[in-house]
């Protein structure tokens, strides 16, 4: 079992356990853990879930993987066949998917993925006739014949609001400008969803921290959903006047959508972010100014209009691999177990 554990597996989308802390314990325990994350194209969100999973497994020593349902390796099939590698006497996998609020990804694409039946309907595809190049229809079957316990995602936990407090503050610590919480609004962005869980999920997060804060808040959706980023920031000026506008992308880890979709709408987009190979991981910015963009992609990210406001833009990071999560993820997993 030692030599299994510090051998270093070269195969692609292995993760190597080498410096990790998996306990021996967990070899001999009869279940796997495999956290579920939704996938970049972007290198920023491996990072968060490395971090997440390295974090994840000191805290616990369980016998864990993380699995991207797309773009990225290792897939939910070979993060599965990880899992047995390490531990082939497992008879159940308790799968989480680390996401933010229930939606398509995680009531119909994961369980697909892992071969149970999908909660609903897709509003995308009602027919289920998906075309053949969709990411469900490449998805490989899973090797496991014992249980997946597939549990709920993340939702809105109360101590997600402290994050949220975290990234506001560091966010206000680099800015040079000094303007009292009176002139100060906070405005939380979801994903949006065709589903209504997303919009659940935020309105709830909204309450909790409207109600624990002297600033104005509001919510708005990046896509699929009203009120738009712009729509929300205009509604807020009409019953106030801001100086300064706080955007909290209320999303896990950095990817396109925080990094390139977000900052689009808002204005605050700089060039080379769009090409980007490298740019500081720290990318709280604070900008007065607005540029023009062509915007080039087919999707619906704009549709609800761009941001004008002559103030000051802060922008923070999305909740990452705060040990909160990591907390989070463990009592659900261990009361799952
Ligand atoms: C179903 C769909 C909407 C629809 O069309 O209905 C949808 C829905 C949701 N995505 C969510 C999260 C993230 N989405 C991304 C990224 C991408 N998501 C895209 C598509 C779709 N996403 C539609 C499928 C269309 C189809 O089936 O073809 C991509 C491919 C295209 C694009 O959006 O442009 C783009 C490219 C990535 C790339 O290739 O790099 C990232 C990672 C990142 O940002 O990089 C995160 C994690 C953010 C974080 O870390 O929090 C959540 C919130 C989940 C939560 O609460 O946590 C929902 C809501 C829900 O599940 O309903
Ligand atoms: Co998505
Ligand atoms: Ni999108």
């Amino acid at each position: 079992m030692d030599s299994n554990l510090n051998q270093s597996n070269n195969s692609e989308g292995c993760t190597n356990y080498k410096n990790l802390n998996i306990s021996e314990n967990s070899l001999s325990t009869d279940f796997g853990v495999l956290l579920i994350s939704h996938g970049s194209s972007l290198p920023y969100a491996e990072e968060t879930f490395k971090d997440i999973l390295e974090k994840y497994l000191s805290l616990t020593g369980h016998n864990t993987e993380v699995g991207y349902m797309k773009v990225a390796k290792p897939s939910i099939s070979e993060a599965i066949d990880n899992l047995l590698d390490r531990n082939n006497n497992i008879k159940r996998i308790i799968a989480m998917p680390v996401f933010l609020a229930p939606g398509i990804h995680t009531n119909i694409d994961i369980p697909i993925i892992l071969g149970l039946e999908p909660k609903e309907t897709d509003p995308r595809c009602p027919d289920g006739n998906y075309p053949e190049d969709h990411y469900l229809m490449e998805s490989k079957p899973i090797n496991f014949n014992g249980e997946i316990d597939l549990i709920g995602c993340i939702g809105p936990d109360p101590q997600i609001i402290s994050i949220i407090n975290k990234k506001i503050e560091s966010a206000i610590s680099k800015s040079n400008s000094d303007i009292n919480s009176d002139k100060t609004g906070v405005l939380l962005v979801s994903h949006g969803s065709r589903l209504n869980y997303n919009r659940e999920f935020i309105t709830d997060i909204y309450n909790q921290y409207k109600s624990q804060t002297d600033y104005s808040v509001s919510q708005g959706f990046m896509e699929l959903c009203e009120p738009t980023i712009a729509q929300s920031i205009n509604s807020m000026l009409e019953s106030k006047d801001l100086d300064r506008i706080i955007v909290v992308p209320v999303f896990l880890a950095p990817g396109v959508h925080t990094k390139r979709d977000i900052p689009t709408i808002l204005g605050i987009l700089e060039d080379e972010d769009i090409n980007n190979t490298h740019f500081s991981n720290d990318h709280s910015h604070s900008h007065v100014h607005s540029h023009d963009y062509s915007h080039d992609h087919s999707h619906d990210h704009a549709h609800g209009g761009l941001v004008e406001f002559d103030g000051e833009i802060l922008y923070t990071e999305p909740l990452g691999s705060d040990d909160i999560i990591i907390k989070i993820l463990k009592n659900r997993i261990e009361s799952n177990i």
